[in-house]
């Protein structure tokens, strides 16, 4: 056994609220946002975890989750590295748009495709796969070593940053991927063997 992986998607963010298409759009959290992400702390608090080191991405909504969570823990001054690789899809042209009228506009299977499908990108922006090829090595560069060397190491991202993470540690396949919803502030909490395949999983709902 080597170490304990936890990511977290953050709280809901205002444009969740207003079922819009963020990406790398930076809103704030709403109100029950700020509360899903100190309740994930305190979860994780709960379970005794002490971070050595967080990773967020560039965009507000991820950081204030991380910092949200440390908080909780007394551990406000952690090291925590922000990158870009692990901020949301970038949805292209459909950043900004409602869900709704996308829906009503293309159809509830094409803009499902867009939303969950592993490789089809919507116009202008990144397929999940694309996503992946950011992320997973980003994870293998600068995080995994952290795990493997018997630390606890939280992310605070987005639900397909974290989906594209998951497949790749889990050995997801790209037509399963498709099921794959992450709720907002739940914690999902991994013990790697030291071969850095998966020994538990863990939903904190
Ligand atoms: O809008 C987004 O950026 C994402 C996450 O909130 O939405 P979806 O669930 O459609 O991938």
């Amino acid at each position: 056994m080597s170490g304990t992986l936890v990511l977290v998607r953050h709280g809901q963010s205002e444009w969740n609220l207003k079922n819009l298409f963020t990406g790398w759009r930076d809103p704030g959290l709403t109100e029950q946002g700020h509360a899903e992400a100190k309740a994930a702390g305190e979860k994780l608090k709960a379970r005794g975890l002490k971070f050595d080191i967080a990773f967020t991405s560039a965009l507000s909504r991820a950081q204030t989750t991380c910092q949200h969570i440390l908080d909780a823990l007394g551990q406000s001054d952690l090291k925590t590295i922000r990158n870009a690789a692990l901020n949301e899809r970038d949805y292209g042209d459909l950043n900004g748009l409602n869900k709704d009228d996308a829906r009503a506009k293309w159809g509830e299977e094409q803009v499902h495709i867009w939303r969950r499908s592993y490789d089809t990108p919507p116009p202008g922006g990144e397929s999940l796969k694309d996503t992946g090829a950011r992320v997973w090595p980003y994870y293998m560069h600068d995080m995994q070593k952290h795990v493997l060397a018997g630390g606890t190491v939280l992310v605070a991202a987005h639900g397909n940053s974290l989906r594209a993470l998951i497949m790749a540690l889990e050995g997801i396949s790209g037509p399963d991927i498709v099921k794959l919803e992450l709720g907002t502030g739940v914690p999902i909490v991994y013990k790697l063997n030291a071969d850095s395949t998966v020994a538990s999983k863990d939903v904190l709902a």
